[in-house]
């Protein structure tokens, strides 16, 4: 099982880099991986398994964060009106966006990031997004609000971005134009 020692931290240079497609058919090791992914982080949510292997809780997860420079994403969680969003995916894409923006009203943090790095992060409101799951097939997601920034901040990362490259660095709590707060 993935614990918090195979996630890389600021300063590893797969933080920064831009991953590979992967090529499918994925193959049997790339399948395991993203099943793995999935599984840390329904573990980092279950507070037994969480509190034995010390583990902090995330909702999303990229191969980049365990130094693997291969486009492949993992989320894990359930949005404010109770809809639950599980996948592992290859190659996501965003393929379109609203021009509306969005921000977490709490701001962001990342499982890569061991310090608190306050401020809006402006993203887009709402996403459609396309990706190969890990059985193969094609998924077409529209998203918003939470889920939206979601995806986003695990796309983020298969891009070299870290979430905190998107605050405003004069005025970090400035209300980003065009955007909505999300709770
Ligand atoms: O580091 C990662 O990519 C995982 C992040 C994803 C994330 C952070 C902020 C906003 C959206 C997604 C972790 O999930 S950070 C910890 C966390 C845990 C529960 C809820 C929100 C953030
Ligand atoms: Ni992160």
């Amino acid at each position: 099982m993935l614990t918090m020692d195979n996630i890389v931290r600021e300063g590893h240079p797969s933080l920064r880099e831009v991953a590979n497609e992967v090529a499918l058919p994925a193959n049997p090791e790339e399948k395991a991986l993203l099943q793995d992914m999935l599984e840390f982080l329904k573990n980092s949510q279950d507070e037994k398994i969480c509190a034995t292997y010390n583990l902090r809780p995330g909702v999303g997860l990229a191969a980049p964060q365990l130094g693997i420079n291969k486009r492949m994403i993992a989320v894990h969680f359930e949005d404010g009106n109770g809809k639950q969003y599980s996948y592992g995916l290859f190659n996501p894409k965003i393929v379109s966006h609203s021009v509306e923006k969005a921000y977490l009203a709490v701001g962001e943090g990342c499982l890569s990031v061991d310090r608190s790095v306050e401020g809006y992060v402006p993203r887009y409101a709402r996403i459609t997004l396309k990706a190969t799951d890990i059985n193969g097939d094609d998924v077409k997601l529209r998203l918003k609000d939470y889920a939206a920034i979601v995806f986003q901040h695990e796309l983020d990362h298969l891009n070299g971005i870290m979430f905190y490259d998107h605050i405003n660095k004069e005025n970090p709590y400035a209300i980003p134009e065009n955007a909505k707060p999300v709770e």
